[in-house]
């Protein structure tokens, strides 16, 4: 039938649509691949940011080829016969165990932060209200061992499942209907970049705010397991059922908006990166600076000079190419958009806080010399 946001829905799923012991299989055998992934020998071990008690944590960087062996093994087995299409039709159930599994997940992460030491908390999550705390995370970085549960959350189930449920719904596609459409293509193609660009800077999630500031609660997880794999996807759900004239003028178009986009989410991350890791880097030397009191100095012209997050910027014109091959018939395909502006509104406030803290009057130039915060000239 026709997508409709709006309204009530023809009919609510009942329990029984929504419980499979095949789905508890299969997303257990998932998450059980992606920790022995994480597991393997890695080609760099990285040190996170300085912690309350000024040690430091050790990360494998391993993220990338944790994906290209998915890939392999997703390869050999649809060589052998696997129906890897058949998944688009247990996202339901598949997600249904996924919202358990965060939700145990979380339980386990609160009762653990019972007895973890006072250093290893986070600075919110811990106001005793026992809701609260559950849901925002108490530890800061809860681990077994050297298994780092946040990390690993962040980047490696959720992510590489969302670029796998795309890849199923492609298939199913071409099965359906012989081929699959230049639509499905653009919008696996374009995630696809994206998961890989993610991964494969794996180490810059170190330095993010969900892993030195946040703690890991039900928030986090469900967001991680459940929300990005499922929700990221709704483009290539929406083609499989909703299939789009797209013309190659258009695509084009499309391709070029999606390569714009990450020129700049590129090119910002990387200036900053690089900066930060070493100012006087030929590439970034010429950049003009802002001193701080805490001895850490702010880029104000290249990227950072034009906004105060261009790679936020760069980020939502990416959005904008993965909705526009999905038509402009219906809201859903731009779901995710408006649901990226809300979080990345959020999240700039929430970092403009912390740096405020950090900075204090460096702060307050950089925002004098730098006014608009994600969009040139209008916010
Ligand atoms: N698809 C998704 O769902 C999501 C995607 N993202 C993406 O992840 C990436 C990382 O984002 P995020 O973690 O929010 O943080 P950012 O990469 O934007 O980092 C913010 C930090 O950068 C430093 N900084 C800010 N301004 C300057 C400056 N002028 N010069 C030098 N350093 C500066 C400050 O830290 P310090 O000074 O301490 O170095 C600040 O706290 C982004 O590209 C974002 O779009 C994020 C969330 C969700
Ligand atoms: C309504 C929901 C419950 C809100 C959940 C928010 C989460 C979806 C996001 C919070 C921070 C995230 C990050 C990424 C994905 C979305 C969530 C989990 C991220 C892994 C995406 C890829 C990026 O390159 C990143 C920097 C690795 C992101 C880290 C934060």
């Amino acid at each position: 039938g026709p997508a409709r946001l709006l309204g009530p829905t023809p009919y609510l799923p009942g329990l029984e649509m929504l419980w499979s012991q095949r789905a508890l299989l299969l997303w257990l055998t998932w998450f059980g691949l992606q920790v022995a992934l994480y597991l393997l020998p890695a080609r760099k071990v990285a040190e996170g940011q300085e912690l309350k008690d000024k040690s430091r944590l050790h990360y494998p960087i391993n993220g990338f080829q944790a994906l290209v062996l998915t890939a392999l093994l997703v390869g050999l087995g649809v060589l052998v016969g696997l129906p890897l299409g058949e998944l688009s039709e247990m996202l339901l159930p598949l997600a249904f165990v996924a919202t358990l599994a965060a939700f145990i997940f979380s339980l386990f992460l609160y009762m653990k932060a019972q007895v973890a030491p006072a250093s290893a908390l986070a600075p919110g999550g811990n106001s005793g209200n026992p809701i609260y705390d559950f849901f925002l995370g108490r530890e800061l970085n809860p681990r077994i061992c050297s298994f780092d549960f946040k990390y690993f959350c962040e980047l490696r189930p959720g992510l590489i499942g969302w670029v796998l449920i795309n890849l199923a719904l492609l298939v199913q596609e071409a099965e359906l209907r012989g081929s699959p459409s230049l639509a499905m293509w653009l919008v696996n193609g374009f995630q696809l970049l994206y998961v890989g660009d993610a991964l494969w800077h794996e180490e810059a999630v170190l330095t993010t705010m969900d892993i030195t500031h946040d703690g890991f609660g039900f928030m986090l997880a469900f967001g991680d397991l459940v929300w990005v794999p499922f929700t990221y996807s709704l483009q290539a759900q929406f083609l499989l059922y909703h299939p789009q004239p797209l013309r190659l003028p258009m695509a084009s178009v499309i391709c070029l908006i999606n390569a714009i986009g990450y020129y700049i989410f590129r090119g910002a991350n990387s200036q900053k990166d690089t900066f930060r890791k070493n100012p006087s880097d030929p590439r970034v030397a010429d950049l003009e600076t802002i001193s701080t009191a805490t001895g850490r100095q702010l880029l104000v012209s290249g990227w950072w000079g034009m906004v105060r997050h261009p790679n936020y910027l760069g980020d939502l014109i990416m959005a904008l190419a993965w909705s526009l091959p999905c038509g402009v018939s219906h809201l859903l395909p731009y779901f995710y958009l408006l649901y990226f502006t809300a979080l990345l509104v959020h999240r700039e406030a929430r970092d403009e806080q912390q740096c405020l803290q950090k900075y204090g009057r460096a702060w307050h130039e950089y925002c004098q010399r730098v006014p608009y915060r994600i969009l040139p000239y209008i916010y």
